[in-house]
């Protein structure tokens, strides 16, 4: 009963060999996965089970065929900010890795220790067109999708800074182990004259709960490894070196949990705001383009921008 989770064509093999069947099909039926759900998506895995095909590597995989670990590594030097190319490897990585049957975990990290990923590439909303900043959004949220709606095991090993964006990756993983010392995490977007949007606020609300996610967006906080695992921002800490050690561990780990019960357990719990982005993708679509070509916004963003280079 326990196989993997593959697409729908599997979990209906899965139930009706299952003596427990019907419980798992009224489960799928009550919850009506959307057309983007990892749960519902046929696999196109690769024969020999090797996988992302990346014209570029700005993403590096490597997966461990007898584990079924795959480690995701950014390499978009020298901050990893997500431009559009790596939003898009980052998405077709997630999704090649969600339909190769014989991938469990993923682990996501930077091939550049001491920079996990520094956000967004703001030149990307500097001075660009509605089109394109529209465009942008869109790569964003696909990728996010596949990120937070993944049925594997999905752990961000946070070897240096995390701000912005690099939360927003940190944040979609179900858990998160952070490189002690001076880096920071959060999310800082209002520093930027910039509101993160609700499924973004929504995942720091989870994870921290109300009122210290109120205050930390609010103020776009970016905190220390020690107070982020104070605050659950992160879940464990450890020195830079062993990050991506510890995170195999950690894994390792939550692998001796049955497949399918772990994944249909986090679905049931992140579904919700699954679906609530893929009604209002459009609605937040816009919100984005308009709020950030704004000129009051653009003028923050440059200032920022200035700050960043004069430091
Ligand atoms: C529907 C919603 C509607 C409206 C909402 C609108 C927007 C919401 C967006 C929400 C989601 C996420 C937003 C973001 O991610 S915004 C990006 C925020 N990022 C940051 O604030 C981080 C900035 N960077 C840093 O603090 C440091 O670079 C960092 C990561 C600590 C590393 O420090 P260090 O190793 O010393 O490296 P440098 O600072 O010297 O940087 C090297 C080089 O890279 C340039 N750079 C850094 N970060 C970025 C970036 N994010 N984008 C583009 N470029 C960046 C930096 O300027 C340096 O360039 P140089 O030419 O001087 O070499």
């Amino acid at each position: 009963m326990y196989s993997f989770i593959l697409g729908n064509e599997s979990i209906k093999m899965a139930l009706s060999v299952s003596a427990g069947g019907r419980v798992w099909r009224k489960f799928f039926k009550t919850f009506n996965f959307g057309p983007n759900s990892a749960l519902k998506r046929f696999p196109t895995c690769t024969a020999n089970g090797r996988l992302y095909s990346s014209s570029s590597d700005n993403v590096l995989v490597s997966k461990d065929e007898k584990s079924g670990i795959a480690t995701v590594r950014m390499n978009n030097p020298p901050v990893n900010s997500l431009n559009s190319a790596m939003l898009v490897s980052l998405r077709s990585c997630f999704e090649e890795l969600e339909n190769d049957k014989s991938c469990r975990a993923l682990i996501l990290t930077s091939q550049k220790p001491k920079v996990f990923c520094a956000g967004l590439d703001i030149l990307e909303i500097y001075r660009k067109s509605p089109d394109y900043v529209a465009q942008f959004w869109e790569k964003l949220q696909d990728m996010w999708l596949s990120l937070y709606g993944s049925r594997l095991v999905t752990m961000a090993a946070i070897n240096g800074h995390s701000p912005a964006g690099g939360c927003l990756l940190s944040l979609a993983c179900d858990y998160r182990i952070m490189a002690e010392g001076k880096f920071t995490i959060g999310l800082n977007e209002t520093q930027l004259d910039l509101v993160a949007p609700f499924w973004l606020r929504q995942t720091m609300v989870d994870v921290i709960g109300y009122r210290q996610a109120e205050m930390a967006l609010m103020i776009g906080a970016l905190y220390t490894s020690n107070k982020a695992l104070q605050l659950g921002l992160v879940d464990k800490l450890a020195p830079i070196e062993d990050v991506q050690t510890v995170a195999e561990e950690e894994v390792k780990n939550w692998l001796k949990i049955p497949d399918q019960a772990r994944a249909i357990t986090k679905m049931a719990s992140r579904k919700p705001l699954l679906d609530e982005l893929r009604k209002r993708k459009q609605e937040d679509i816009q919100t984005f383009r308009d709020e950030t070509t704004r000129e009051s916004v653009q003028i923050s963003i440059q200032q920022y921008l200035e700050k960043l280079k004069a430091k």
